[in-house]
Parts: structure tokens; sequence; C-alpha cells
């Protein structure tokens, strides 16, 4: 749990060697392996953590139960999940509130933001489509096509906090990446966490690595999401679960949460639990037993 409150508040220094982002990417061969859509078995939307099913098959525990920083009930994650469904009919608390290139022009807002990262097709708007699924007005696009979003596009979550879909990086990234993505995270001041997500079947890529690089000189506390669960064998998944803990545990990873969330947008696994999990980082749910997580 120390090591929990830790995260919270301590954010490094930046790294003296700044490289920005056109730098990186010329470093980076972007060839990630295809996700192949084998051992699809769709499971029904539950309000347990997947890393439960998963624990039964590893001899060590995957996460130490003095890391895990967040552990809500099922009453919790109901409750936590409560906070995504329409309070009338209409649902018209959720609000698309528009798409800008950079964060100069965005409208300056109180509200925490939180931020949905990752590389072009890893799943960013299917996950927030999953997670606005309740409100059908709320229409999310989403593409088979890498780097379909191009903008930043802000959703209004009840007035409680918005959610952030970001360009994808490496294939087809804007060019104005650089200056959107990256400017977005060093000067948007209520941007609270942003969630970096990884695809669950090619595990973490060295364009992920680049972009983590990214985050830890904004000093922007982020959280490891493996995304497209359905997708990956149990194997790839845990190795992939464990690839994501040995970077954390790396000495290049300050400002990482140090508990990962599993999800799949299209079967609901896992969705509920990082619903509660963002009800909970942006002061919205009083989670009994959790002192330091946030
Ligand atoms: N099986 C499976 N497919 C998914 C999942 N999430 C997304 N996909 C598919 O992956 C493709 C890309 O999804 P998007 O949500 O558009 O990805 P993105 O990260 O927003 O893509 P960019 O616009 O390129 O940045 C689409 O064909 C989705 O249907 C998932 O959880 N499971």
């Amino acid at each position: 749990m120390a090591r929990l409150a830790a995260v919270g508040v301590l954010m490094r220094p930046k790294c003296s060697s700044q490289s920005t982002w056109s730098q990186r990417k010329y470093l980076h061969a972007a060839k990630s392996k295809l996700a192949k859509a084998t051992d699809f078995q769709p499971v029904p939307q539950s309000y347990t953590n997947p890393v439960d099913r998963l624990q039964p098959h590893v001899q060590v525990p995957i996460i130490p139960d003095s890391e895990y920083g967040f552990q809500p009930s099922r009453e919790e994650i109901q409750d936590g999940a409560s906070l995504f469904e329409p309070k009338n009919t209409e649902g018209e608390m959720f609000k698309f509130l528009g798409s800008w290139p950079n964060p100069h022009i965005m409208p300056k807002s109180d509200v925490p933001e939180v931020a949905f990262i990752g590389k072009s097709n890893v799943g960013k708007s299917s996950l927030l489509a999953a997670i606005f699924t309740l409100i059908p007005s709320l229409k999310v696009r989403t593409s088979s096509k890498p780097g379909h979003t191009k903008l930043m596009n802000v959703f209004n979550v009840n007035d409680c906090f918005h959610l952030v879909d970001m360009p994808g990086y490496g294939f087809n990234m804007p060019d104005h990446f650089e200056t959107s993505v990256e400017a977005y995270l060093k000067a948007r001041r209520n941007l609270q966490r942003v969630f970096m997500l990884v695809d669950a079947d090619t595990g973490p890529t060295e364009v992920d690595y680049l972009a983590v690089e990214m985050m830890e000189e904004a000093s922007k506390p982020y959280v490891m999401v493996l995304t497209k669960i359905d997708l990956a064998k149990q194997g790839t998944l845990i190795r992939n679960l464990m690839a994501v803990l040995k970077f954390r545990d790396s000495s290049k990873a300050h400002s990482c949460f140090p508990q990962p969330f599993l999800v799949s947008s299209h079967s609901g696994e896992g969705v509920a639990f990082l619903q509660t999990f963002i009800a909970y980082i942006t002061g919205h749910l009083n989670i009994k037993s959790l002192s330091g997580a946030s």
C-alpha cells in the first residue's frame, strides 16, 4: 500500500534527455504483429477483475496482495459502473463536447479529465463505446482502419468528469501528433490520469515504451490497460500481463500505477471494473477498503 500511496503523489523530475515525439517515432520501426482472432470466447459482462480468472493458472501471485491498490467489492463495482448509467431516458447528462487538434484551443475546464492513449487500432474508441454502452445517444466512432482517430474527442460524463479519446500513435498517426497529444499531456491542467492502452495479444511494443517516455517526461500519472483480452489466448495474456508488470518494476516507470487493468470492449469483461476505477480516481466514489490508491 505504501508503494501505491507513493505513486499517487510522487512525480519524479523530468528526464534530463528530452526527446520529441517525432525523434522517437523515427527510432521505432512499428511492425507489430496483427492480432489474430483465435480462441474467441465471449464472457458475460461481470463485476470482477479479469486478473482473478488468470490467477489459478499461475503458481505465484500475479499481483501480490501488498501491490493491489484497487480491490473494490462487488457492490462497490456496481456503484462505480452505475455512474455511467443515464439518470433519465435521454441520457442527456452524457455529451460529446467536441474534437480539437491541440489543447490550446480546447475550452478550459475545471472538470477532472482522464485520457485514453495508445497505438493506432489498439481499441481506444471501442473502449469508450463500451464504457458508454448504456447511453445509445452517445455515439463513439470506431474503425478497423488504423489511425482513424485524428483529433482529441472529449466526452462529458454526468458533469462529473471528461473522458478524452486521443489520436493513436504508430501507424498512420496524424502529423500534428506532437502538437496535439504531447502538448495536451504537458498543458492540460485538469488532466488527472492517462489510460495507456496496450494490445493484450501483442503485449507492449517499442512504440508503447516511447509513449510511456512521453508521459514520464510530462510527469503525468498513467495506468496500463491491456485491451482486446477476448482475442488473446490465456497463455499469451498471462505472458503479456507479466511483461507489463516487469516494465512497471523497471526504473523507467515512475508515474505508472502499479496495478494494470484488463478489458475487452467486445465481451465487456473488465469494463465495469475499469469504470469503477475511473469513478474512484476522479473523486466520485468512496471505497472504504482503500486509502492510498489514488
Ligand atoms: N475482438 C476485439 N476487437 C476489438 C476490441 N476493441 C477494439 N476492437 C477492434 O479493433 C479495431 C480498432 O478499434 P478502435 O476502437 O477503432 O481502435 P482505436 O485505438 O480507436 O484506433 P485509431 O483510431 O486507429 O487510433 C476495430 O475493428 C474494433 O472492432 C476488443 O476488445 N475485442
